[in-house]
């Protein structure tokens, strides 16, 4: 793909004769194969296939059923006002306990340093694996995920499968007090990726969702309690322990791929 491209430019460079008797059609595929590898078909898909318009009913009909669903989500999970984009502070104990300690038992949990969704991201994720009763089932809960994801402008990592839609969240810089991470360049100082109340606000939407869609209509099924052991904080001093622990490990790793780099280079 990238060869073809490839091997096309220099008769643009080199011949302007030659290129502006080549048909349109050819500069507009050229073009496509060179912007399309940049977007996963699936994202594109997704958000191709979001509903444009709705009618006056419809709306109706949804506030209705966003009225009801606010009232389901709120008997387990309040959802937390969005924060100013400057504030984006840390979850602090009551945020831990009001919005974490009731999704931990709906099989959210915190991940650290998990890079099998973000091979260069590690540090903390607020996390969940959905199960889907089959491929339909979850090219629709994917679309329905997309939409909130728009609307809140936050972005979460997602891997799907059949059968399975993973998902995880962070916020990538939060407020506070800028710590040194060594980057490809060399040394950097910038704020870490943390969880925030947008990160909350994300996963208790996309668990009602869930819930009040996927699961009453039989699309979902309830994750087992007999699931992987997960890990839980319930406490502020639990979330600074594996935050300073995946951070000690992002900072450990780029040290040594620097190293790597700079091994290399000398070679
Ligand atoms: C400016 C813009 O709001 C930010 O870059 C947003 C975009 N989407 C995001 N998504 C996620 N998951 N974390 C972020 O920190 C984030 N930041």
């Amino acid at each position: 793909m990238y060869s073809r491209t490839a091997s096309y430019l220099p008769s643009i460079i080199l011949s302007p004769l030659r290129f502006q008797s080549r048909s349109l059609t050819t500069l507009r595929t050229c073009r496509r194969e060179l912007v399309i590898p940049r977007r996963p078909l699936s994202v594109r898909f997704l958000f191709d296939a979001a509903p444009s318009s709705s009618t006056d009913d419809s709306d109706a009909a949804s506030t209705v059923a966003a009225q009801k669903n606010a009232e389901t989500l709120n008997s387990y999970a309040p959802i937390p006002s969005p924060p100013p984009q400057s504030l984006l502070y840390p979850l602090v104990q009551e945020d831990i306990s009001r919005y974490l300690k009731p999704m931990y038992t709906r099989r959210w949990s915190v991940k650290w340093n998990n890079r099998q969704l973000h091979p260069t991201k590690g540090t903390l994720f607020l996390a969940k694996t959905f199960k889907l009763v089959d491929y339909e089932a979850t090219m629709s809960f994917l679309r329905d995920i997309a939409i909130i994801v728009r609307e809140e402008n936050h972005h979460p990592e997602i891997a799907f499968n059949y059968r399975t839609v993973k998902i995880q969240t962070q916020t990538h810089r939060i407020a506070g007090p800028s710590i040194p991470i060594p980057d490809a360049d060399g040394k950097i100082i910038r704020t870490p990726p943390g969880l925030t109340l947008n990160d909350a606000r994300l996963a208790i939407r996309i668990e009602k969702l869930f819930t009040d869609v996927y699961l009453a209509d039989g699309r979902g099924r309830p994750t087992g309690d007999n699931a992987n052991v997960l890990t839980t904080p319930e406490t502020l001093e639990e979330m600074e322990v594996l935050a300073a622990r995946s951070l000690r490990r992002l900072r450990t790793d780029k040290t040594k791929r620097l190293a790597e780099n700079e091994h290399s280079d000398t070679e």
